[in-house]
């Protein structure tokens, strides 16, 4: 993900509003000197797994969604891995492409046993026939195919997908560059791999390619970890839960610096302790310790991409 990489660097040199303490980020790799927090993908038992082209068909589907849970207060990313696991328990042919294309806002609700609409509904409903039809249209109704043809690449998964789903291509511009941050597609071939335990359709040679994911939850906690700082407007932005917009400076730099930090982060344990670890192992554990922090405050922006 030479692209993310270089671009996530480009703005955090050029940043005005977030910037990385790098004696935070130190400390925090001092404390992970001795041994590295490793934790379990689906430690939370959420997940549909059958070892087969079914769970490549949900967790497509799965990331597909995985965006913007905090405008409604009780809903977060457990519903929704719950809620399409229940539905394919239920009914195998629930995420067959020609279904994907004919669920509405109602039926979706329905699906997941929500009892109310859900954030950006429109445009949930629009990106699931958006992947039914591509899916249809070029891997003959199936996501295993699309992985199938990666030749066990990461870097060609997420170039694959964003190539042919639109709604993959998270992406913004910012002082007049373009930065590539790719969270969803780069964490379905992170959840295959984490899923399939790094064996069949979570094969990847080139597993160590993928940076961390851009959300809402670890820039909070690179934040209380010291790690990254915020100007004091940011701060107190985040803190009155106001709106930050989708493509502004702000929310460029919290997401492209965290990227850099987690990558500075890898570099350090390598070089101070010799411990080779993925971004995505990083990753993990900050979401992990996010999500078990009720008090996190996390910034808020209306967004298909995470
Ligand atoms: N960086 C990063 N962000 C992640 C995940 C995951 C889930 N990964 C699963 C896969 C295997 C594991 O066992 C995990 O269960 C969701 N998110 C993001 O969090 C936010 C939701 O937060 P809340 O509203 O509190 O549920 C939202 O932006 C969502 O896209 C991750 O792993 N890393």
């Amino acid at each position: 993900m030479e692209e993310v990489r270089e671009t996530s660097a480009w703005v955090a040199r050029n940043s005005s509003h977030v910037t990385i303490d790098s004696s935070g980020l130190e400390k925090v790799v001092e404390t992970m000197k001795e041994s590295i927090p490793k934790v379990e993908w689906d430690y939370e038992g959420i997940h549909y797994f059958d070892n087969g082209p079914l769970t490549v068909q949900y967790l497509f589907v799965l990331d597909a969604l995985n965006f913007c849970f905090w405008p409604d207060k009780d809903l977060n990313y457990d519903h929704l891995a719950k809620g399409l696991k229940e539905a394919l328990l239920n009914d195998h042919s629930a995420f067959d492409a020609d279904r994907l294309q004919k669920y509405t806002g109602p039926q979706l609700r329905e699906l997941l046993k929500w009892p109310r609409s859900l954030p950006l509904e429109e445009e949930r409903v629009r990106l699931l026939h958006e992947v039914g039809f591509e899916l249809e249209r070029s891997f003959e109704g199936k996501a295993s195919k699309l992985v199938e043809s990666c030749g066990k690449s990461a870097v060609k998964l997420v170039a694959l997908v964003t190539r042919h789903f639109p709604g993959f291509r998270d992406h913004s511009m910012y002082k007049g560059h373009q930065v590539f941050l790719y969270k969803r597609a780069q964490i379905f071939a992170a959840d295959l791999w984490g899923a399939f335990k790094g064996q069949g359709y979570g094969e990847f040679n080139d597993i160590g390619s993928i940076t961390m994911f851009a959300d809402y939850i670890v820039p909070a906690v690179l934040q209380q970890l010291g790690v990254l700082k915020y100007s004091s407007t940011l701060a107190n932005a985040i803190q009155a839960s106001s709106e930050i917009g989708a493509g502004t400076e702000e929310e460029v730099e919290l997401r492209a610096c965290s990227i850099f930090a987690v990558e500075k982060m890898r570099e350090l344990l390598s070089i101070k302790c010799g411990k080779q670890v993925l971004s995505v192992e990083l990753d993990l554990w900050l979401w992990s310790v996010g999500v078990q922090c009720p008090s996190l405050q996390h910034h808020r922006t209306l967004s298909i991409y995470y």
